[in-house]
């Protein structure tokens, strides 16, 4: 049985951030992630968990300037201090929720430029090593372009060939199904080859990004296969619920365990 976690930037959003982790918990989840968690003090993320008695999964590193439209600065040349500084800062918010892998955002940027790929390599490997010092993993997630244009990591085997060169062992690809198929389809046979470098899992439906199993994909079968494969991570639910997020939440029925 797959380990759902509520992706609580996108689920639950019918209330504030903070109030979102009990209504995650009342509905039967008892994983979260979201993307960051910058704008709250570390304890009082920790404080909301604990209180809900919920594991977190994962949650991503600084960004940059979200609201300016940055989308991470780990493939940006110049950026560097910045970059190592908001690692620390990721750490200190791992701390204190306990979470066991973070998401290193590359930022927009075109994909074959040399600097980019230099300094992309370079913050993967200063964040790595202080991530394993932790004993946290890192995750590198290939983004579609249609949703995120100009992203520099927009490609699965080269996120892959990316994470067999640094041959650090806690890299890993943060397999977001719904990018998998927009970008390339294959999921299935693609997911068994990739399996050992995968270090969590995201799912939607394709194209709309809702609940799983209401689009062009058969999200059981995924599920089965992860299951089938030994995927013993987290399945992160990233998805826009297509109405009230309770009201949308018969697919997960099956898959409580409590
Ligand atoms: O957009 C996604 O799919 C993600 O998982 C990221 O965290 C980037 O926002
Ligand atoms: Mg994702």
């Amino acid at each position: 049985m797959p380990r759902f976690a509520a992706n609580l930037t996108m689920m639950f959003n019918e209330r504030p951030f903070l109030d979102r982790f009990a209504a995650a918990a009342d509905a039967g989840f008892t994983a979260v992630e979201f993307l960051f968690p910058y704008d709250h003090a570390p304890d009082v993320v920790a404080a909301k968990l604990r209180a809900a008695g919920l594991t977190q999964a994962l949650f991503n590193m600084p960004p940059g300037d979200w609201a300016a439209g940055e989308r991470g600065i780990a493939a940006l040349p110049g950026r560097e201090a910045e970059f190592d500084a908001g690692v620390d800062t990721a750490l200190t918010y791992a701390e204190a929720t306990g979470v066991k892998r973070l998401h290193m955002m590359a930022g927009l940027v075109p994909a074959d430029d040399p600097a980019a790929n230099a300094a992309y390599r370079r913050a993967a490997s200063v964040a790595a090593e202080k991530l394993a010092a932790k004993g946290l993993d890192l995750l590198l997630e290939p983004i579609n372009g249609r949703d995120m244009p100009g992203y520099f990591l927009n490609d699965f085997d080269k996120a892959a060939e990316i994470i067999a060169g640094l041959k650090l062992p806690n890299v890993k690809l943060q397999y977001d199904v719904y990018h998998r198929q927009i970008i390339h389809g294959d999921v299935l046979v693609s997911l068994e080859a990739m399996l050992p470098i995968v270090g969590h899992v995201q799912i939607a439906s394709v194209p709309k990004r809702n609940e799983p199993n209401t689009g062009e994909l058969n999200d059981s079968a995924i599920f089965a296969a992860l299951d089938r494969l030994g995927y013993d991570g987290f399945v992160g639910c990233e998805y826009r619920p297509a109405g009230v997020t309770e009201d949308g939440l018969g697919w997960l029925q099956p898959h409580l365990t409590r």
